[in-house]
């Protein structure tokens, strides 16, 4: 307890030397952590293998440029971020200077999870030392080379006492946890969220709770023969070159077409199905069910060989732990491709389970892993409510070629995110928030949204000492008149160009007054 008690105590003894408050501070500490990424690449790409069995360009590309591509677009905006930002007035108010002044919160506390262990710390980081604040690290222990590697680093490169790495696991964090903090910045599983909230609850810290859930993905099959039917009603007899040529513009014949299913396999079995936003389950109709697992296994084969075992490009279950809740999930069920299993080396094929029921084990939790359950539904009603009888997921995956649909299912379902006709990309659009709603988190981060986070909006007001007889409108004694005032002067709202106007007009009056007086 001592030693947590001295770690936060320290930092917060830093953050009240005010020394991070500079924006130059700031930056140079961003800059900092740039060269870090820079100069400790390869450790950081072999704490990654070690702990996922990560290839160096899946490493790479998956979360050290996420955190480059983080660290470029903060830098550059951070002057504009920072800056108080002056609101609108009244005729109260013109005279005033009245601005939000974004501040620092003190203290933040950010916990990593074990499936990105580098991006998912790093991130919350930046916006955290972007915003102002001395930051509380917390990598998880589960990818436990990687959350070594960032202990060892981090201060190598960062001020010791504003941005200290704690090291360990349940004991830890739970101890960590007692401690007051200004913010906290979860990522991890629903149940540990709520331990967390509990926790920050005593010191009415608010949290950001980075959660998962299951993201389903509906795949919209009737699209073809939609539109073949209006081709027919349209009195085409032959729709063959239509048909041509709407594949042409789409590149693709059905939501079920190789396309999709290229970018659903993609976003599905990277990091071994290890993805906070990976596609959790598909949804379609029963007749494009085999069409949709050819196009799956004929991806598989081109992503990964013969030999996925043998693909570097393929990673494995982070422990035995997880191998194990994931193979359980398989008994019973109806496996239409992979499902071959090697525990010691914690690998599991890509798997695809057809004709899943919505009531089986592999549907009630989140599956965390390669294993794809295909649930029929009619169309796209069914969906719909499908989707709604659930808790609210992290993300909601859509493919088809009617927009219509596609603005339908945003607008009758909730998730954290969306993305149509792919998966996984809204969360590398760095001007979106990202994060979960419901049962899937609270709050976002990610760019400008990190740093809304990890601020304090400030209002603030500095009034003019002149024009005191304005005041009195709101001073006792209280008349009728004085509220008929207050009211024209609160209700009535200026921008610049009718106080421009109005400034005119009084000049004009002032103007006929004085010509009134000089030539009586
Ligand atoms: N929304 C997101 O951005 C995001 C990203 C990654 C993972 N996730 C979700 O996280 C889950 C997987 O992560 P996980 O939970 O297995 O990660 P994890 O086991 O690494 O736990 C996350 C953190 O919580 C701490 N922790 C664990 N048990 C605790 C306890 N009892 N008290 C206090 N702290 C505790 C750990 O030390 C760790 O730092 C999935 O549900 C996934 O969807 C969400
Ligand atoms: C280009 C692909 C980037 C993928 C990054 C995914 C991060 C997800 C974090 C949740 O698990």
């Amino acid at each position: 307890m001592e030693r947590m008690q001295q770690v936060v105590g320290r930092a917060r003894a830093a953050f009240s030397s005010g020394r991070c408050r500079s924006l130059e501070f700031r930056l140079q500490q961003l800059k900092n952590l740039e060269r870090m990424v820079r100069e400790k690449e390869k450790e950081i790409l072999a704490a990654l293998q070690s702990d996922l069995h990560k290839s160096g360009h899946n490493a790479y590309s998956h979360e050290i440029l996420g955190v480059l591509v983080e660290l470029a677009l903060v830098m550059e905006k951070l002057p504009s971020w920072a800056a108080p930002q002056p609101v609108k007035k009244n005729l109260l108010t013109m005279r005033d200077e009245a601005y939000i002044y974004p501040e620092p919160l003190g203290v933040v506390l950010v916990i990593g999870a074990w499936n990105y262990p580098f991006v998912l710390v790093m991130q919350p980081l930046i916006g955290a030392i972007a915003a102002g604040n001395a930051v509380v690290v917390k990598p998880s222990e589960v990818s436990e080379h990687t959350s070594q590697l960032i202990a060892d680093i981090l201060p190598q490169y960062l001020d010791r006492e504003l941005y200290p790495v704690v090291t360990g696991g349940v004991p830890e964090t739970t101890e960590l946890l007692t401690q007051r903090f200004d913010h906290i910045l979860y990522t991890g599983n629903t149940a540990v969220g709520k331990i967390v909230m509990a926790a920050a609850a005593k010191h009415l810290t608010p949290v950001t709770l980075e959660l998962g859930g299951k993201s389903p993905c509906y795949i919209d099959g009737a699209v073809s023969y939609t539109h073949l039917d209006v081709y027919k009603r349209q009195g085409h007899e032959d729709v063959s070159g239509l048909l041509w040529a709407h594949r042409w513009q789409w590149g693709l014949e059905g939501a079920e077409s190789p396309c999709c299913c290229r970018r659903i396999t993609w976003g599905k079995y990277m990091n071994c199905g290890q993805t906070c936003i990976a596609p959790d389950y598909i949804l379609c109709e029963p007749s494009i069910q085999s069409q949709v697992v050819e196009n799956i296994k004929a991806t598989l084969q081109e992503f990964y060989g013969e030999d996925v075992k043998k693909s570097p490009d393929y990673e494995r279950i982070v422990n035995k732990r997880h191998f194990r809740r994931i193979v359980s999930l398989l008994e019973g069920q109806k496996i239409a491709h992979g499902g071959e299993t090697d525990e010691a080396s914690c690998f599991i094929a890509p798997t695809i389970l057809t004709d899943v029921s919505a009531e089986s084990k592999v549907m009630e939790e989140e599956i965390f892993g390669p294993v794809l359950p295909i649930v029929s539904v009619k169309g796209v009603d069914e969906a719909i409510e499908f989707i709604n009888s659930r808790e609210k997921p992290l993300a909601l995956y859509v493919f088809s070629n009617d927009k219509k649909l596609i603005k339908r299912v945003i607008s009758e379902t909730s998730s954290g995110g969306m993305t149509a006709n792919d998966v996984i990309m809204h969360s590398t659009v760095l001007d979106m928030p990202f994060g979960g709603v419901g049962n899937s988190g609270m709050g976002a981060y990610h760019g400008k949204h990190s740093f809304e986070t990890f601020s304090h909006h400030r209002a603030c007001l500095i009034k003019d000492l002149k024009m005191e007889g304005m005041n009195k409108l709101r001073y006792p004694p209280g008349s009728q008149k004085k509220l008929d005032w207050a009211k024209f002067f609160v209700l009535k709202r200026f921008d610049k160009v009718r106080l421009g106007l109005i400034f005119l007009a009084l000049l004009g009056v002032v103007a006929a007054v004085m010509i009134k007086v000089m030539f009586p």
